[in-house]
């Protein structure tokens, strides 16, 4: 998968590998804060699933973007738990920090002008070998900017950053920015990726996710995070048009009967609802007719059992 000459987004020009820059940026930082929102911003187009809802996030995702001479490829962690430790929060936490132990940047998220002990303990796990950019995010959620000055002095004492951004994932000119400013920290090295190359996810993941993501959307704060999507079948089929045709049975799996009623709803109403909108979406995402069949099933106590987590794909 090694690059040779590459041609870079938005530009004509070919980039040889020996002028090419290419490393690891992981975003990290405690459940909510927008990792998310700016990884899909900094790639440019939608990849992880953002809700809400805290702790949708499961995954490592990895997005790429190539800019110029630069392929930045980002690892999204888990939002880090600190409250509860069943196996399922012990995977995520094992998540957070291999994802970091081998990045060449780390982007630290934090809501701009707030430091609580979930962002301390995300912070702790940083042993000071890997440069660290604190992204004091939501700044368009800060009404007075003159408490800022403060709160980065603040910050700047409880971690040697190398950089500074406060900055809105929302705002288009910020994110270019950031990007500007992680560059210098990436190796000279040859791009691993096509210059085209989103994420090395497959389309299988993909599905799973926009389904979990109509799935917390459409149930709010009814449904408990631990409820998870299974793809059962993934399977392309022959189109009779040009057009691609992909046929996905998902599985929905909650923990209790009460969850089951809440994610079927009143005559079927919200599985239809979650089932209609995650086709459209992967429909989009895709460029192809998609077919997909839901099923929703009960697994008590699933999140407490190690051994059905690796059958489930989280070790
Ligand atoms: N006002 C404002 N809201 C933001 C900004 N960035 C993200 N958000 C919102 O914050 C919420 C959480 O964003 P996510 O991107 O899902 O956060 P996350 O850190 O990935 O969350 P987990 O998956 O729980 O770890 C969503 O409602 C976003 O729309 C921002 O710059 N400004």
């Amino acid at each position: 998968m090694l690059a040779a000459a590459g041609r870079a987004a938005g530009t004509d020009q070919a980039v040889p590998p020996e002028q090419q820059r290419c490393g690891l940026i992981a975003i990290v930082g405690k459940p909510n804060v927008g990792k998310s929102t700016l990884m899909n911003a900094l790639v440019g187009q939608k990849i992880s699933i953002t809700s809400r809802k805290a702790q949708t996030t499961r995954h490592r995702i990895t997005g790429i973007r190539t800019e110029g001479d630069t392929q930045f490829v980002f690892v999204d962690t888990p939002g880090f738990q600190t409250q509860h430790s069943t196996a399922l929060n012990k995977s995520l936490n094992k998540a957070v920090t291999g994802a970091i132990a081998d990045v060449d940047l780390i982007l630290f998220v934090v809501e701009a002008g707030s430091f609580s002990l979930k962002d301390a303990k995300v912070l702790s796990l940083f042993d000071g070998r890997i440069p660290t950019i604190l992204v004091a995010n939501k700044l368009d959620t800060v009404h007075r900017r003159s408490e800022l000055a403060p709160w980065l002095k603040g910050m700047q004492q409880r971690h040697t950053f190398v950089e500074f951004v406060p900055m809105s994932a929302k705002n288009p000119k910020d994110v270019a920015r950031l990007l500007d400013i992680c560059k210098p920290y990436l190796p000279e090295q040859a791009w691993w990726y096509e210059a085209d190359e989103l994420t090395d996810r497959s389309e299988r993941f993909l599905a799973a996710e926009t389904v979990r993501e109509k799935l917390f959307r459409l149930t709010g704060d009814e449904l408990p995070y631990t409820s998870t999507v299974v793809i059962d079948a993934f399977k392309e089929e022959p189109g009779r048009t040009a057009k691609r045709m992909v046929r996905i049975a998902a599985t929905i799996v909650v923990e209790r009967d009460g969850h089951k009623a809440i994610v079927i709803g009143d005559k079927g109403e919200r599985l239809k609802r979650i089932g209609t909108e995650a086709r459209q979406e992967l429909e989009r995402q895709f460029d192809a007719k998609v077919f997909l069949e839901l099923w929703v099933k009960v697994r008590s106590g699933w999140s407490d059992d190690a051994a059905r987590l690796r059958s489930y794909g989280y070790e």
